[in-house]
């Protein structure tokens, strides 16, 4: 069963080793040749715990022809293919320098590497130089879906917080809640070596008692929540904060709810203060806003061509109405649980009327909207990264940051549009982005009625993109697409 095995590249790249990722075993363990697929020699592992060395029959292993199989088949044929990917310029994955040559400390160095990171990518090589410089610079930095933007200013956290300072030192603003936790997490793993880092969410329902002195240095939440720790309840000095991160930007001082109090907790924080903005996009007058907020800020910025990721490819199929666009998604489904799959919808009623529909129908499954208490939601998503749900029916709830490795398609049930019915162009891109994770392929089929297709035209003149015409009813066609 060759999808039971997983090269893992550390280090220089050739450096790898095949992992057996069903029963967490390393099944080898060596120089990688690439030439031949094959590992040669013996060393060390280099993964959650550096004592973990294991030194099988790696020479032997090496030399059977089902790893060589293995190998090829991964390396060659693999959706994944990071190494490939980060030596090609043209990807928003490329890069020049290694994770050493970014003068990260070495307990990050090491959790980066338990992660399964090799090099960096694109954003992190350029990003991290003006995060990490003295004194700090602001940064208002673009990067497509998936290219690893959390990582980046996670990294940029981690690096400038002081562990021997009792108190919290940056906050990061997510617009909701799961992001928040998914962040946190982040945090968490990459700081695993950082003795004395601790991280704090700032999340509804997580309030500590009333006159408790937060330890943790880095608070994580979303902005209303964190503008009632640092005001109402007095747990953040807001003067101590020295790094202010703003995920996915944009929203955050562009959308109403959002935008009030990120825009004050920012109003708030110390002119010393370093402030960060991420997002994968930025509408102009977004962009023009956020360069008036954020004081001499370096900057990354994409073009807008640039923005759509080669890996994931578009679809759509054009249909009469809601009841075929049904029929279409039953058909997608057959070929879609074989992977994992978020279908999106515009508003909370369809998404419940859809999942119903698919349960009656008896298919299996999940329906996350706003409307689901904020911890269920994190329940459900976190079923859906641990597989145990393979289909997530949802609305723009879940459209951005979420990072659940696995999923190969997303499906619009539903373009999404704003309030005016113009197309939402941002919101297309961070749907699709939830499939294409740092370099895997991955699928987008917009079901679409007739009425509706000239906003495809649209969608691709914007982005200078192709979406291709589909035949769900083909399941011919769909499979050819599958493979
Ligand atoms: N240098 C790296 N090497 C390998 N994997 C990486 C690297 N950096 C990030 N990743 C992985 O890539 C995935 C996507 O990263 P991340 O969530 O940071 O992307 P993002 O740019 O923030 O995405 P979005 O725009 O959707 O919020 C994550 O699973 C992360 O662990």
């Amino acid at each position: 069963m060759a999808a039971k095995f997983l090269p893992r590249f550390w280090r220089s790249g050739s450096q790898a080793e095949l992992l057996d990722f069903q029963n967490n075993n390393v099944v080898a363990e060596g120089k990688l040749d690439f030439e031949h697929g094959t590992l040669k020699g013996k060393s060390g592992r280099y993964g959650d715990d550096e004592e973990d060395v294991r030194r099988g029959h790696i020479e032997d292993l090496a030399n059977h022809s089902l790893l060589n199989k293995l190998l090829r088949r991964t390396l060659v044929d693999s959706p994944h293919n990071v190494e490939v990917l980060q030596r090609d310029p043209t990807s928003p994955l490329f890069s020049v320098k290694s994770f050493e040559e970014l003068h990260l400390k070495n307990e990050l160095l090491r959790g980066i590497y338990a992660m399964g990171f090799n090099r960096p990518s694109k954003i992190q090589e350029n990003a991290l130089p003006m995060m990490l410089a003295d004194p700090p610079q602001n940064l208002i930095a673009q990067s497509q879906s998936g290219t690893g933007k959390t990582a980046a200013f996670v990294l940029a956290m981690l690096s400038r917080v002081d562990a021997n300072k009792k108190y919290p030192q940056c906050i990061c603003l997510s617009p909701t809640f799961e992001l928040a936790l998914q962040t946190g997490k982040v945090v968490e793993e990459m700081g695993k070596f950082c003795a004395g880092i601790e991280v704090i969410y700032a999340l509804r329902g997580n309030r500590p008692g009333k006159g408790s002195r937060l330890e943790a240095q880095i608070v994580i939440g979303t902005p209303g929540t964190v503008l009632d720790w640092c005001f109402k309840l007095r747990l953040i000095t807001v003067e101590n904060i020295s790094v202010f991160v703003l995920d996915e930007a944009d929203v955050m001082i562009n959308v109403q709810g959002h935008s009030d109090h990120s825009v004050r907790v920012k109003r708030s924080m110390p002119k010393s203060c370093q402030m960060l903005l991420f997002s994968a996009t930025f509408e102009d007058s977004v962009w023009a806003f956020a360069e008036r907020i954020v004081p001499d800020p370096n900057i990354i910025k994409l073009k807008k061509e640039e923005l759509t990721l080669k890996n994931i490819q578009q679809f759509y199929d054009q249909c009469e109405n809601k009841e075929q666009k049904y029929s279409a998604l039953c058909n997608l489904y057959g070929v879609i649980t074989i992977a994992q799959a978020i279908v999106f919808c515009q508003t909370r009623k369809i998404a419940s009327w859809l999942s119903q529909k698919l349960s009656d129908d008896g298919h299996q499954v999940a329906l996350l909207s706003g409307e689901l208490p904020v911890y269920d939601r994190a329940d459900m998503i976190q079923r859906f990264r641990e597989g145990r749900e393979k289909v997530l029916v949802t609305t723009n709830v879940c459209a951005r940051g979420i990072d659940v490795e696995q999923v190969s398609i997303v499906v619009n049930f539903d373009l999404p549009v704003n309030v005016d019915g113009s197309v939402d162009f941002e919101t297309y891109l961070h749907r699709i982005g939830r499939t294409g994770r740092f370099g895997k392929k991955g699928i987008a089929v917009s079901l679409i009625e007739n009425f509706f297709v000239y906003m495809l035209k649209e969608i691709e003149d914007h982005f200078n993109t192709k979406i291709t015409k589909l035949n769900s009813m083909d399941m011919d066609e769909m499979g050819k697409i599958w493979k």
